[in-house]
């Protein structure tokens, strides 16, 4: 069965040709509006989101099918094994896209299930986000060849699947990531990247930036600890940390990347405010093609469904 769970299962050409589609949906929707037709997609959910929802939920109707959101904490999946639940589940959808917090929930849900499963954000990887970014970075140049990215925050489950999408697809990485968050670490993904030479640690920012094409940025703090109260001092000390690293007109110093950001935004915090707005800011344009790459993504999927 084919799934998606890190952006480490796609070769060089499947990983272009999901691009090129998803640019050919987003140029021409019309032509797929029958492409999913009366396909059903199960949507679980363990943690909030906007874009992961409506990007999915928007995607598989504008196509003909249909999405069945569900709420992990108030199905009967929080109180059964998963293996039965996905047993029962994929028989009554064709494909299902998970955002959960543990990467091992994912295993076990593709390990059971007969559809292909879809991971919508996990502690480790960000498949689909990945995905988006790769098409936005494409859009803008028309090529992976030369074209250096830099990814500036806390090492985190975004950076993941950045790794994986960069390292097939050709794109140099560089990363300004003073702090790791070892939940999201993979120790073998980044011995493989580093091997590639496809990846750079840099620890100062200024000279990062200006040796870059496009400069990402992403929260400092993980969303499921974003209102907790135990979680302050933690909180607190990555925002001492990370404020060096803040994207602003000044650490800029007059270079202008394409600005990039996955969202939501937290502004004054890992982005200045006005930059968000910007020429040089891509972010929502970054963030619509969440939808136009997953309509690809789910076609291909779909296609390719049961191949080893
Ligand atoms: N970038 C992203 O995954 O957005 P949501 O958390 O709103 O889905």
């Amino acid at each position: 069965m084919n799934h998606l769970l890190t952006l480490k299962e796609f070769d060089k050409d499947t990983l272009f040709s999901i691009i090129r589609k998803a640019i050919e949906i987003k140029n021409k929707p019309e032509q797929y509006y029958h492409a999913c037709e009366r396909k059903g997609l199960l949507m679980l959910f363990q943690k909030t989101s906007t874009r992961t929802n409506l990007s999915f939920q928007s995607g598989i109707q504008q196509m003909g099918g249909y999405a069945v959101p569900m709420d992990w904490n108030s199905s009967n999946f929080s109180i059964s094994p998963i293996q039965y639940e996905v047993r029962y589940a994929s028989r009554n959808c064709d494909v299902i896209m998970a955002r959960l917090t543990n990467h091992s929930d994912l295993l076990e849900l593709a390990k059971y299930s007969d559809v292909p499963v879809i991971n919508g954000c996990c502690d480790q990887y960000h498949p689909c986000q990945a995905l988006a970014d790769l098409m936005t970075i494409y859009e803008t140049k028309g090529t992976f060849s030369d074209v250096t990215l830099t990814y500036v925050g806390i090492h985190n489950n975004v950076v993941n699947s950045l790794i994986a999408g960069c390292m097939t697809a050709g794109l140099r990485l560089q990363l300004v990531t003073p702090i790791i968050n070892d939940a999201s670490w993979d120790e073998e993904l980044m011995q493989t990247a580093y091997r590639s030479g496809s990846i750079l640690n840099v620890e100062s920012l200024s000279e990062a930036l200006l040796r870059t094409d496009f400069v990402y940025t992403d929260t400092w703090v993980d969303m499921e600890y974003f209102h907790a109260d135990h979680y302050q001092d933690e909180k607190n000390r990555r925002i001492q940390l990370m404020m060096p690293f803040q994207i602003n007109k000044e650490s800029l110093g007059g270079c202008t990347p394409f600005i990039m950001h996955d969202m939501p935004v937290h502004p004054g915090f890992e982005i200045e405010e006005e930059l968000i707005e910007s020429d040089q800011s891509i972010i929502y344009q970054q963030a619509e093609n969440r939808m136009h790459v997953q309509k690809s993504l789910l076609l291909y999927l779909l296609e390719h469904q049961g191949e080893e």
